[in-house]
């Protein structure tokens, strides 16, 4: 946790603020502000997009962050310029192009990356593959060289295959901290919690329900016998709930028809699960969520499942639990899709 103390000189200095800002002598660069509140520095890297402006503006109302980073390869000062102007507490500074990714990083205590291609109807994740591993291959080069020590949050797609890719990204620069990685599933969870309160007639924000495995079709295994408060499926139930939870990021697919994929339920998770990272890392107690991290909670090197988070990232990963024979079938399916997935982050580094 660092306390920021170049407030206003900083804005100015990215911002190119316009000579409307600069009248009669005084510009954001000298007014009296000392400094910003104590928080966290955070980094978004892909922050013009579809999921990155929202995903700003919410952690801009986080106040658990002092200095927030808003990095992409395009339209980054427009989206920092509008996000600046909002009366909360953390500072708002802009990064353009590669040349300013080290900028960006620098210091950062927490980095999330929803940079890459969406999804267009037909697709599967896995088809993004050829573009967002390489952009999600350099970003982790400079998190290494910059930022070794910060939490890294990866939503870019195919998630079971972009967080192999930073893991061994990170484990080439002789930087890789397995707690410090975690690759967020958390809008399978919030869906989940979402249709199976739907079913049951319960507020969504009273129902936790663990989903593990990956982000990706079949590897999405929701544990329904396990969720919270305690209530039971009839098999009918339990095939629309799995189906429509594996198949949540489709059905946005599908109805944004060409225009992308989900993005304010994906900001909102995402700012969830980056919540939760923040105050794990200043040490609140029983901080838990499910995300996709380097695990030995299957025979597979990564798995989602819930982890306590801490200050050092995942502080404890914690075992499936008991699984109905639906669910053991689905585990099998799981497991193997996902092992294909990961090798095919693993090797594209190592070539
Ligand atoms: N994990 C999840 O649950 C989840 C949910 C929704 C979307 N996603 C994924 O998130 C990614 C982004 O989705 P979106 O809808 O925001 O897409 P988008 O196209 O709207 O935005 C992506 C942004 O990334 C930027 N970008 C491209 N290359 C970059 C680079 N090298 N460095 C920095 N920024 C770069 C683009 O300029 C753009 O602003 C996609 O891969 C999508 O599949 C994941
Ligand atoms: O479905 C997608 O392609 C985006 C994301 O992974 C989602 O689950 O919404």
């Amino acid at each position: 946790m660092q306390r920021s103390a170049e407030r206003i000189a900083t804005i100015s200095a990215h911002l190119n603020p316009s000579p409307s800002h600069q009248m009669e002598g005084l510009s954001a660069a000298n007014c009296r502000a000392k400094g910003g509140s104590p928080g966290f520095k955070v980094a978004i890297l892909g922050a013009a997009g579809g999921i990155g402006q929202p995903l700003a503006m919410l952690m801009k109302m986080n106040p658990l962050v002092s200095v927030l980073h808003l990095y992409d390869v395009a339209n980054s000062p427009g989206v920092t310029a509008d996000i600046s102007h909002m009366d909360t507490g953390a500072v708002v500074r802009g990064f353009l192009g590669p040349q300013q990714l080290e900028d960006a990083l620098t210091g950062m205590d927490l980095v999330v990356i929803p940079a890459g291609v969406p999804r267009k109807p037909g697709m599967t994740r896995d088809d993004l593959f050829n573009i967002n591993a390489g952009i999600v291959k350099t970003l982790c080069e400079g998190i290494a060289k910059c930022c070794p020590k910060a939490i890294v949050n990866i939503i870019s797609n195919p998630v079971n295959s972009t967080v192999p890719i930073a893991a061994e990204v990170f484990k080439m620069a002789g930087t890789f901290d397995p707690r410090r990685l975690l690759g967020v599933t958390m809008l399978d969870v919030v869906r989940a919690n979402t249709f199976v309160a739907e079913v049951l007639g319960l507020d969504p924000r009273e129902v936790d329900v663990p989903v593990v495995g990956g982000h990706a079709g079949v590897t999405i295994l929701p544990l329904l016998s396990q969720i919270k408060p305690p209530c039971s499926f009839t098999p009918a139930e339990t095939e629309y709930l799995t189906s429509r939870i594996q198949n949540g990021g489709t059905e946005v697919v599908e109805a944004k028809a060409g225009a992308g994929s989900a993005t304010l339920s994906m900001a909102y998770a995402a700012v969830k699960f980056a919540d939760a990272c923040l105050h794990g890392l200043r040490g609140d107690a029983a901080i838990i969520q499910c995300a996709f991290v380097s695990s030995q909670v299957t025979e597979l090197p990564f798995f989602a499942s819930k982890v306590r988070l801490g200050r050092s990232g995942v502080e404890e990963i914690f075992p499936l639990g008991p699984l109905n024979e639906y669910e053991r079938t689905g585990l099998e399916k799981a497991k193997k899709e996902l092992a294909t997935s990961i090798q095919k982050g693993v090797g594209f580094v190592k070539k």
